[in-house]
């Protein structure tokens, strides 16, 4: 059970709906001890508590925190080689992974050490590392079911190397990893210490690979409101509903549904793209044609030819387009022709500023996460619904890679543990 704080514990387990409790009550290896942890929170912009530093979101649970628990204004996301040769190495590096998230999502006081020794803590965030809303969501890629680890056969089934899309131009330097951390706070300085201290503690076990910073408008975090893209556009409108339950399950948290190794149940696949926005060209486009691009106003992120942002849009009313055009993103995204969710997928992506590329442009763009059951029916679907899009004119994805998030901890389960065992 998730321990009594005085701490402000965010999305503390809300009523399980009967459906979600029967399948906690299945989740054998929890002992049918399982909290809900972080997996309650109603949407993933949602505003942060009234002392931000000190909330603390579960790290037990299910599931991991860090997917339908609400998005903070900072993120890191960070992948890496694993080092670990054999099986028991890399049970080793999943106990000392828990170890740390679990120390540095509860918070508590930095340890001091040696003088004659290096500092055991990097000092960034002072005497006490408080929680501040941090999670660290822990993902696996495809190359860690190689040779290595004898796990071939423990590979959840759509795991696999991501393959450029059309308008890809993929650097394999910033691509793939057998390991991937998303580290999600409210200050800049918590998720920077989060990944310097298992840097710091792990250099046997994880060399990095490729790191990008990412960022959520402080207003939208602050407000609750959807948060603007650098595109200026409200991103993430079309969200399913975190706070359903019933919904996440079918569509974002592996189950007995999916026929996944019975390992993988309470994990997700994750998509990432690093995508830069060619942003010089994107400030040269009228307002019409940037707002046709992805069929929604600008201002009011309302479908066009609608009033407000969560308006139905009314596509079967529009066969030809002439409200939301046929080509828009919003409308290749997520067509609505079984109702809803046509997308199988909850976004939960980040902006980000990486300095200026070579040929001096803005380096800015959108680290695009998604999370979903299917990998096949969730991001690849809905991307190659996307191919040729309009907007590609304004894009470049060069980065990324999918993964599978390991299903969540308990005092008696690590991460990794299932995926070892047997
Ligand atoms: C494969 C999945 C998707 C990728 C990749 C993607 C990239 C991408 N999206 C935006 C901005 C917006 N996306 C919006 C909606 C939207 N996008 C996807 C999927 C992908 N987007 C979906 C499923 C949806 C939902 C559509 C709906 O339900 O109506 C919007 C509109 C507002 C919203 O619903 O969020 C914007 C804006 C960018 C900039 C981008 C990469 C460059
Ligand atoms: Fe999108």
């Amino acid at each position: 059970m998730t321990e009594k704080t005085d701490i402000p514990v965010s999305g503390a387990a809300a009523p399980a709906c009967p459906s979600r409790r029967k399948w906690l009550l299945g989740m054998s290896a929890f002992g049918g001890g399982a909290v809900l942890g972080a997996a309650g929170a109603t949407s993933w912009f949602r505003r942060p508590a009234a002392d931000p530093a000190r909330e603390q979101v579960p790290f037990d649970g299910v599931h991991q925190a860090g997917i339908v628990t609400a998005a903070p204004q900072e993120a890191i996301f960070i992948a890496f080689d694993v080092l670990a040769r054999n099986r028991e190495q890399l049970a080793a590096l999943f106990r000392q992974l828990t170890e740390r998230i679990r120390f540095l999502t509860r918070g508590g006081p930095a340890p001091v050490g040696d003088a004659r020794l290096p500092p055991m803590d990097s000092g960034v965030m002072g005497a006490e590392i408080v929680p501040d809303g941090l999670t660290i969501t822990v993902a696996v890629g495809a190359t860690l079911f190689d040779a290595r680890f004898g796990l071939e056969a423990r590979k959840p089934r759509h795991l696999v190397h991501m393959e450029a899309f059309p308008n890809d131009a993929l650097d394999a330097g910033w691509c793939d990893g057998d390991l991937l951390l998303q580290c999600c706070a409210h200050s800049r300085e918590t998720v920077i210490h989060a990944v310097r201290d298992i840097i710091k503690h792990m250099p046997d076990k994880l060399a990095p690979r490729w790191k990008m910073d990412g960022f959520l408008p402080a207003s939208a975090v602050r407000s609750g409101s959807t948060p603007i893209n650098l595109f200026g556009f409200k991103d993430g409108t079309g969200n399913p509903s975190t706070g359903d339950d019933k919904l996440m399950d079918d569509m974002v948290w592996v189950g007995s549904k999916d026929q996944e190794p019975d390992w993988a149940a309470g994990g997700s696949y994750m998509a990432v793209r690093l995508i830069r926005f060619l942003l010089e060209q994107w400030d040269r486009t009228p307002l019409g044609e940037q707002q046709t691009d992805f069929g929604r106003d600008k201002a009011s992120g309302a479908p066009l030819g609608r009033k407000a942002e969560f308006d139905d849009p009314g596509f079967a009313a529009d066969p030809d387009g002439k409200g939301v055009p046929l080509d828009s993103h919003m409308r290749r995204a997520e067509p609505r022709r079984h109702g809803r969710h046509d997308a199988r997928l909850l976004r939960r992506s980040y902006s980000y500023s990486a300095g200026l590329t070579r040929s001096g442009q803005l380096d800015m763009g959108l680290v695009f996460v998604s999370f979903q059951a299917n990998l096949q029916t969730g991001f690849i679907d809905t991307q190659k619904r996307l191919d040729r899009e309009p907007l590609e004119e304004y894009i470049k994805p060069f980065g990324g890679g999918y993964f599978f998030v390991l299903p969540g901890v308990s005092a008696r389960e690590g991460l990794g543990e299932g995926l070892l065992r047997g």
